[in-house]
């Protein structure tokens, strides 16, 4: 089989309201660059992928293109797209501008910047194989099902539970059949494998690594400098 043409869409165009930063938590400065170069560092590196769609907030445009872009030489970035209200629009937009060669669609959180590059190759590996492969790690605390006055309802069997991260990655056609149907549908999820999962396609889970952590409150920033201590040592 020839090799695959693999397009990433990197999001990177949500408010960080739980960060409080008064700035786009992926412009935030760890280990010296902005979260966002990471991200997008980890893709130019990975030689399996062809082209970034880069998905933003319109008054981010500067910034990422001076200090991220431009700084640190992203030559796979194909375009960046304005991203919308949610998460889910953010990415169809995103969708909407992928080579429409590609055959494999690799999606990530712009705010997840210390994925691995082995796990980056086992989603498109595992894509080509299973056309939907979602990162996770399974639950270590025990979880409950709660109803709104926080009264415990019941208690699901942890070895079923997983915590699922991005990348998430899909079929190319696959992914764009499933975002059209959940706006025709009215459908927001909070993952794109959500979309996938309504239309009763099998999603593949890619055991991941518990330090690809989502910057998303400020203690995170702090957790994220250590990990990467702890790696470069
Ligand atoms: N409308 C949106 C919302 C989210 N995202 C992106 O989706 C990823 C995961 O979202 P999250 O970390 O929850 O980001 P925010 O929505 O920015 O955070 P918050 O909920 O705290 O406002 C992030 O990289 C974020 O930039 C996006 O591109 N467009
Ligand atoms: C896609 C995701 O990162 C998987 O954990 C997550 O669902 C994004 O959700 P958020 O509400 O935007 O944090």
């Amino acid at each position: 089989m020839p090799r695959p043409f693999v397009s990433s869409i990197i999001v990177a165009a949500g408010s960080g309201s739980r960060m409080q930063a008064g700035v786009n938590k992926q412009y935030l400065y760890l280990s010296g660059k902005p979260v966002l170069a990471h991200t997008l560092l980890a893709f130019e590196k990975c030689e399996l992928v062809d082209e970034i769609i880069l998905v933003i907030g319109k008054k981010d445009i500067d910034i990422c293109k001076e200090e991220v872009i431009r700084n640190y030489k992203i030559k796979k970035v194909k375009l960046l797209v304005e991203g919308g209200d949610t998460r889910q629009d953010s990415m169809y937009s995103g969708l909407k501008e992928v080579n429409p060669k590609a055959d494999i669609v690799i999606t990530h959180d712009g705010a997840r910047p210390l994925i691995h590059q082995n796990t980056l190759i086992k989603c498109i590996e595992g894509t080509l194989e299973h056309k939907a492969t979602i990162v996770a790690v399974p639950v270590k605390d025990t979880i409950k099902i709660v109803d709104d006055e926080l009264n415990v309802k019941n208690t699901p069997k942890r070895s079923t539970l997983w915590t699922v991260q991005t990348p998430q990655t899909f079929d190319y056609d696959l992914l764009m059949k499933a975002h059209k149907q959940a706006v025709e549908d009215n459908f927001i999820g909070t993952d794109d494998a959500m979309l996938v999962e309504r239309l009763n396609q099998p999603v593949k889970i890619i055991k991941g690594h518990y330090d690809n952590i989502k910057i998303t409150t400020p203690e995170d920033l702090i957790m994220a400098e250590s990990i990467i201590k702890i790696i470069q040592t």
